[in-house]
């Protein structure tokens, strides 16, 4: 089978990966094949800057074409808070933490006034190429509170207004459809043929 590295520790996102990449025929391989011992800093100030970082250094390493993916959830109200720093809001990658805080920081806040939006940027990083960015967003709704219990990270308390449901009622594919990751990994459809074959 062919496969897809991505530089990623995050068991939620190589799901969102598999959903992807699955129907194309290609294998998701993470960082817990390839590099579990390896920590990647991510110092950047922008999604993109993430991305980049830890792309490239994961193509160095094993010489080949790596793909990874920095994310995040931007609250208008908040102004784009938390943004970057969407792993580690309240608590190093403690999601229920993070939201836990979301819902504390918004909750006096009116309904009209709630709009957000999942951010990913993907880069494609290897040996002999010229790294590229692409940018995808997903728009909708922080809730007063969580529902569903698929996908990781703020899915629970994302409300999707077009499908009326929160992320977390969605299931992989149906999210895949619609998010920041399905929506970033379209956009890199037509090089990823040439690159990855
Ligand atoms: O509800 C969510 N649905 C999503 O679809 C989603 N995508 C991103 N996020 C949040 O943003 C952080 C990314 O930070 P991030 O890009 O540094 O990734 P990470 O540190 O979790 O893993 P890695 O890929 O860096 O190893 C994650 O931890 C989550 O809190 C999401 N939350
Ligand atoms: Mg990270």
């Amino acid at each position: 089978m062919k496969q897809v590295v991505i530089a990623t520790k995050n068991k939620g996102k190589a799901k969102d990966f598999e959903a992807l990449f699955g129907p194309f025929g290609y294998e998701v391989v993470t960082m817990f094949e390839v590099a579990p011992d390896v920590e990647i800093e991510e110092t950047g100030t922008t999604f993109e800057e993430n991305a980049i970082l830890k792309a490239e250094t994961l193509a160095k390493m094993l010489g080949q074409i790596v793909i990874a993916d920095d994310s995040g959830l931007a609250i208008d109200t908040l102004n784009g808070e938390p943004g970057v720093y969407s792993a580690r809001y309240a608590g190093d990658h403690d999601d229920e933490a993070n939201m836990v805080k979301v819902l504390e920081n918004m909750k006096d806040v009116p309904e009209d006034q709630r709009t957000a939006r999942f951010c990913c940027a993907l880069a494609i990083a290897g040996p002999n190429m010229e790294t590229k960015t692409v940018f995808g967003t997903c728009e909708g709704m922080i809730a007063y509170e969580k529902k569903g219990t698929n996908g990781f990270g703020y899915d629970p308390i994302f409300y999707v207004p077009a499908l009326e449901k929160h992320m977390a009622e969605l299931s992989a594919e149906e999210k895949g459809a619609i998010s920041h990751r399905g929506n970033a990994i379209r956009k890199l459809a037509l090089q990823l043929a040439e690159f990855l074959k």
